[in-house]
């Protein structure tokens, strides 16, 4: 591992002093207003550094502001809301900038100040997790516990794991990613020692379920999730719980890759060769044919929008499935504002009229008797079926498509309401092919080429 040089590295990603110098000044101008208003109306909350930023494990030019404002426990749910958002709001007016309210388990505000986007939470003040209120109340304890345990020269170890990470296409516990969080990276870090020692388990050691359990709570066994971080300060919670399975794997393969093969471009976005002309040549090569359902997202929060749209492309893989249509592989993008879409890779389009109606056995004479009423001359024997033959509803997936996508049948598919509404006000099906001749959209180009090449970020 001599050749790398992690020193080069943490140069590029480890923020500046002059970044630091002025991340913690503004914070610190942050809270102090948010106090001052607090105090100048009377309310009883205190505003605290969480996060990144107070626990110096954030990534140069990365640095999102968390605050969260503490409120005795004795306080009122609602007036907490209406406080939190008042401050937060207050705070991003009085600082010049913009306001955007978002919802996790209970509204908060964010802002765009000097170029930084900040996070105003409300939230109650506790001692310990048995007097957990909310969901985000753990995260003061959080900061809490990684300043006091993870060392100084630990902050640069959990920084290179997050960049390596982000540039693996690993980090996140969003559900757009379904990775790992900032704060499973530093717990990842206490328990292993440094970003080599993370990187070794992973890749020599970890099985499904690996637990990671710092304070011996012993509480493992109540999670069923791929990964088990029991949280140190709430032994009721797994940390992990928004990893899947196919990051995790996606990281340990990772890890082996570079093990196998060290190399500092592990810790850069990978450079990667694609046009529309490369993109449409490697899906003719592979001889399916594969169409682009395209729609407006429903206008809800990102975090709802991913699991909506990712339940929408299965159900119509399955669909397709149980109508004759083979499928090869699927996967979805969107950009969160105008535009999503659902790619379906088909191994089998086209689909004879005819096919063949299972019926019962000849040995129960009622359900016989219903059968052959109904298919009255036309069926047969086979085995000690009755098999008939009947008129295929779909025979080709263009037909499918058309059939299935209009108000009569879209509840045979099973995904929100909100998605079923923005499809039947408009959406479009598009063959690969025709769909290149018009997109040059990096973004979209991106989408394709990493669902061709799906090893691409996790190798150099
Ligand atoms: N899935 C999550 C997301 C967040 N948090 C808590 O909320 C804090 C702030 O969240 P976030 O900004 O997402 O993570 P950071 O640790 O600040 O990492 P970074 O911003 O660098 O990605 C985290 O430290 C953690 O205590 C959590 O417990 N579980
Ligand atoms: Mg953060």
């Amino acid at each position: 591992m001599a050749d790398i040089n992690f020193e080069a590295i943490l140069k590029d990603i480890k923020p500046t002093e002059t970044e630091k110098k002025r991340v913690m000044e503004l914070s610190n101008e942050l809270i102090k207003n948010l106090n001052e208003t607090a105090a100048s109306i009377g309310a009883e909350a205190e505003a605290v550094l969480v996060g990144s930023v107070a626990k110096s494990t954030w990534l140069a030019g990365k640095a999102d502001i968390d605050i969260f404002m503490e409120f005795s426990l004795e306080t009122e749910e609602s007036y907490l809301k209406r406080c939190g958002l008042k401050l937060g709001h207050n705070c991003i007016k009085t600082m010049g900038g913009t306001a955007e309210e978002r919802y996790a388990s209970h509204p908060y505000v964010t802002g765009s100040i000097e170029g930084y986007e900040v996070d105003f939470v409300p939230c109650y003040y506790i001692e310990d997790a048995s007097q957990l209120k909310s969901a985000v109340d753990r995260t003061i304890l959080h900061t809490q516990y990684i300043k006091k345990h993870l060392k100084r020269d630990q902050a640069d170890e959990v920084l290179l794991l997050k960049r390596f990470m982000e540039c693996v296409g690993t980090y996140g516990s969003e559900f757009k990613v379904g990775g790992f969080s900032g704060y499973l990276c530093e717990l990842m870090v206490l328990e292993y020692g440094s970003f080599m020692g993370v990187l070794e388990a992973a890749s020599t050691s970890w099985r499904y379920g690996q637990v990671i359990d710092l304070e011996n709570y012993g509480t493992a066994e109540l999670f069923k999730d791929p990964m088990v971080a029991v949280d140190p300060v709430d032994k009721n919670r797994n940390v992990a719980a928004a990893l899947g399975l196919q990051k995790m794997s996606e990281f340990v393969v990772a890890s082996t890759n570079f093990l196998e093969n060290p190399s500092e471009s592990y810790f850069y976005p990978k450079d990667m060769v694609f046009d529309s002309g490369s993109i449409k040549e490697e899906f003719t090569e592979r001889g399916t044919k594969t169409f682009i359902l395209t729609f407006h997202p429903p206008n809800i929060p990102a975090d709802a929008v991913y699991p909506q749209i990712r339940k929408t492309e299965k159900s119509i893989v399955k669909v397709a499935e149980k109508n004759g249509f083979e499928v090869a592989g699927s996967d979805s993008w969107t950009d969160e504002g105008h535009r999503a879409m659902i790619l379906v890779e088909f191994e089998t389009w086209k689909l004879p009229h005819m096919k063949k109606h299972m019926g019962p056995q000849i040995w129960f004479k009622e359900h016989q008797e219903r059968f052959l009423e109904k298919y009255s001359g036309k069926a047969w024997v086979e085995g000690d079926r009755w098999v008939v033959e009947v008129p295929r509803t779909y025979e080709s997936v263009e037909s499918f498509f058309q059939g299935v996508l209009i108000p009569k049948k879209i509840n045979y598919l099973r995904f929100g309401k909100h998605i079923k509404a923005e499809i039947l006000k408009e959406h479009s099906v598009v063959d690969m092919k025709d769909f290149l001749e018009f997109t040059w959209d990096d973004e979209v180009l991106r989408f394709l080429h990493l669902y061709l090449n799906k090893n691409e970020l996790l190798c150099r």
